[in-house]
């Protein structure tokens, strides 16, 4: 069955075998030895690249070139045995947790998307995508896009914010008309009508993944910016024609200013990931793009903010607009947490070769240490190269090596199912970014854990945790609650603001995620995107 014809088909594929046997992917690699066989999307990638030299080979490379294929063969590794883990997304999860919104004449949300006006392209493509019905913040969030409204959306890790803010940016370029390339209006000038904004390269390449299975066969062209990358093959690919241009910030000032992509025609102005992007060193480039740089005033533009964590000053600054008549939507709930004490020693023991993951080094090294005993593990840390950042994340993705080290880089919006587990080695100085951690699990309504080891280095974080814990109704160790009531003596850290603290990070694989990373890591990441 093809992408095309599956919309008419059954939900459910009569091949697939019962995802609620979930075994996990480390168990499905060749070399164990439990009876079967897995060939992972990637290892399949490689076949295809080795097969062919059939570049000529229309269906297969027509195939291959489908986006939503790329999500279907991902899903054929959920091969399984036994009935351990139920998957799938999990709508009861969200029934009892309110959405607050805020602002004035606030359009009424929706239950299904049919009774949201999409166009029947989009609404096809959410039944490729076998999305059954819009999910919280979907419901709320897409309704007032649609009704041209600037919006902040504060939902949780997980909950479906990509599509939220992609449906109705594809629904209004669709309307719009704007069918011819951008860049003819003035030759090899791109003028997209939309832009989404992220904080990484990696998140900028899934949003831009998914925008194009939503955009697909819509005539929507969503094109793909961000650093690390040669800019050559970017720019060709603008020259192509770009209607939603999904960029770092970085690379993208740098293409505006060589005269090569324009943003006077921007209509839709998304940010994902926000607080992040009007955080820390990204604040002047994002002005730039806003103020300076040919972007139409607020009113001609409608600007989107989306976020799982949104510091309070953040909320009270309007960076985007001194005219913001936009409405606030608030949906939080948090996975499973445990916070374990452990002397900085213990991990170190346990550990000999490093410092524990407070470096970009420590994050190799614990790598290198879960390899050798047994744990199949990769990192992604911003001392990498693209390539081999993109090649951990395939890698883990695939169930090839089912552990994740990771630094901050990859705390933010990266959607890789089944992460069954995330472990704080070393806490984030700041509790939005371990929000931002933990939500690597537990997506989609599912169930996660997320592990943290805290020590004497981590008080500073001990109010904001423990506050965080009680919201999430999680139960909290006695020497928590000491933590904090010391820590206050210092100063309150309440959820949304930011503090100081310890190093490290956790990773991510579709079973386990340890974050191991560094303050000095993590900005100096976020700066090079
Ligand atoms: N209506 C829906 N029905 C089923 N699955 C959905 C629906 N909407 C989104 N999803 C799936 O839910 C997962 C999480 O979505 P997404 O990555 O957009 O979350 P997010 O809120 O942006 O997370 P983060 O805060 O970490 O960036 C994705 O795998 C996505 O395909």
């Amino acid at each position: 069955m093809s992408w095309d014809d599956s919309i008419t088909g059954s939900t459910v594929r009569p091949t697939r075998p019962d995802r609620r046997a979930y075994v996990p992917p480390f168990l499905r690699n060749n070399n164990y030895n439990i009876g079967f066989t897995v060939t992972t999307s990637f290892e399949k990638s490689k076949q295809y690249r080795s097969a062919t030299d059939h570049r000529f080979d229309r269906p297969e490379r027509d195939r291959l070139a489908n986006p939503f294929e790329i999500a279907e063969r991902f899903d054929e590794l959920e091969v399984t045995e036994n009935n351990e883990i139920e998957l799938g997304i999990n709508f009861d999860a969200y029934e009892d947790i309110p959405v607050e919104t805020s602002g004035s004449n606030v359009p009424p949300p929706v239950n299904s998307f049919t009774e949201i006006d999409l166009g029947k392209a989009v609404n096809d493509n959410i039944k490729r995508c076998k999305y059954v019905k819009p999910m919280p913040i979907q419901r709320h969030a897409i309704p007032i896009a649609m009704a041209g409204r600037d919006l902040m959306a504060c939902a949780q890790t997980g909950s479906g914010k990509t599509a939220a803010f992609c449906f109705p940016i594809i629904s209004g370029v669709m309307r719009g008309q704007l069918t011819q390339p951008a860049w003819s209006r003035r030759p090899r000038v791109a003028s997209p009508v939309a832009l989404i904004l992220s904080p990484t390269r990696e998140l900028s390449c899934q949003i831009h993944e998914e925008a194009k299975k939503f955009a697909y066969q819509t005539g929507v062209k969503v094109v793909v910016v961000y650093g690390g990358a040669p800019i050559s093959l970017q720019f060709s690919n603008l020259e192509k024609g770009v209607d939603i241009l999904v960029a770092t910030p970085g690379r993208l000032v740098d293409m505006i200013e060589r005269s090569r992509v324009s943003l006077r025609m921007i209509k839709y102005l998304a940010l994902d990931e926000a607080d992040r992007m009007l955080d820390m060193g990204f604040e002047p480039q994002i002005r730039r793009i806003v103020e300076q740089m040919e972007m139409p005033p607020p009113g001609a533009r409608q600007t989107m903010l989306f976020s799982a964590t949104f510091p309070t000053e953040i909320q009270c600054q309007k960076h985007l607009s001194s005219r913001w008549n936009g409405i606030g939507i608030e949906f939080l709930r948090f996975c499973d947490q445990w916070i374990l004490w452990y002397p900085p020693e213990f991990l170190e023991s346990s550990c000999p070769d490093t410092g524990f993951c407070e470096t970009k080094k420590g994050a190799d090294a614990l790598e290198h240490w879960l390899c050798m005993n047994g744990f199949p593990a990769t990192a992604i840390h911003g001392d990498k190269v693209q390539m081999e950042r993109e090649r951990a994340l395939k890698s883990f993705k695939s169930g090839v090596t089912p552990v994740l080290v990771a630094t901050d880089v990859a705390a933010r919006g990266l959607d890789i199912p089944h992460v069954a587990h995330v472990i704080n080695f070393d806490l984030p100085k700041d509790i939005d970014d371990y929000v931002h951690r933990i939500g690597r699990t537990g997506r989609a309504g599912k169930s996660g854990l997320a592990t943290a080891f805290f020590n004497d280095k981590n008080t500073s974080l001990a109010k904001a945790l423990l506050e965080l814990m009680q919201e999430a109704k999680q139960e909290i160790p006695p020497w928590l609650n000491q933590c904090a009531e010391t820590s206050s003596a210092w100063g309150s850290s309440g959820r949304g603001r930011r503090y100081g603290g310890s190093s490290a990070f956790t990773c991510d694989t579709p079973e386990t995620t340890n974050y191991a990373a560094d303050e000095e890591d993590a900005c100096s990441e976020y700066l090079e995107a």
